[in-house]
């Protein structure tokens, strides 16, 4: 009879959240309350971020233009407003739940821009678009959240127009030990308990391993230019817990 013993190297004890489709479960159970917590725990701030991240693709009236792992469409309707009617917006994800927010929110949207926002169910690690289709291209809390970080910044390279520019914005893992402790302290105390009242611990304490399993600044940027980026740089946000990696193809 198989048996698990509960000792801390027992592997089905905190195990953490690995495969792709589990990924995609949780991004699926989190997307009722995901806009609102992230309001609530960033203290409005992300939308700040999301803007600094879209101004800084460089993506101009007429563009076309990528949001990739889209979520519930945050940096699509900005892109949109930035590419206005006569560009064209489109956002990518793999979970339907967070989709079906998007499209909601875009229908109860007053601004006729938002007409240029068409969502497409996918994986940005296979996308379905044709060598150099975009001229901007935005990633908000995804790059963290994939299992193959290499494959998915080879298509963002790959669907990019030369020239153009992707802007990446996600948690930092910093090199300061002590921001480290901040956005960990952050995260044990005022996160996931918040996110407990809702019944997504499990959900949210993901957050701090997949931040220690991400990539510093330093290493993003290393991995743009791997991939063919011909110049890459990572911007520290808010004391340097977020961070924001822009390369130009
Ligand atoms: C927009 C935020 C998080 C998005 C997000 C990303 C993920 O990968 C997740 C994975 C699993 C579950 C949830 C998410 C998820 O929500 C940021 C939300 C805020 C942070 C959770 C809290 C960080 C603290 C802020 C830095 C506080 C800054 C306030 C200060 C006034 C500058
Ligand atoms: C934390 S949310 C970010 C949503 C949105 N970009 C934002 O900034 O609020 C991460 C999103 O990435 C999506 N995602 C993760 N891996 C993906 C993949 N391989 N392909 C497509 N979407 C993915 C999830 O479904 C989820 O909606």
């Amino acid at each position: 009879m198989a048996l698990c013993i509960p000792l801390p190297s027992c592997r089905f004890r905190h195990r953490p959240v690995r495969s792709s489709l589990e990924r995609q479960e949780l991004f699926g159970r989190i997307a009722p309350v995901y806009d609102n917590l992230n309001d609530l725990l960033s203290l409005g701030q992300h939308r700040i971020w999301k803007r600094m991240t879209v101004s800084w693709t460089g993506a101009k009236m007429g563009d076309c233009a990528l949001d990739l792992c889209c979520g519930s469409g945050d940096l699509a309707f900005l892109l949109s407003e930035k590419v206005g009617s006569n560009g064209k917006v489109t956002g990518l994800d793999f979970s339907k739940e967070q989709l079906s927010i998007a499209s909601c929110r875009q229908g109860l949207a007053p601004n006729a821009c938002y007409n240029n926002i068409e969502w497409v169910e996918g994986d940005a690690l296979e996308l379905p678009f044709s060598d150099g289709y975009f001229d901007a291209i935005t990633m908000g809390y995804g790059l963290r959240n994939v299992v193959d970080k290499e494959r998915a910044m080879q298509e963002m390279f790959r669907v990019l127009k030369p020239g153009s520019r992707v802007s990446v914005l996600d948690f930092n893992k910093s090199t300061q030990p002590f921001t480290n402790l901040i956005q960990e302290w952050m995260i044990d105390n005022v996160v996931v308990p918040v996110a407990t009242g809702y019944g997504l611990a499990k959900e949210y304490e993901y957050l701090k391993s997949s931040i220690k399993e991400f990539l510093t600044g330093k290493e993003l940027e290393r991995l743009a230019l791997q991939v063919g980026f011909s110049n890459a740089r990572h911007y520290e946000i808010s004391g340097g817990l977020m961070g924001n990696l822009v390369a130009t193809r």
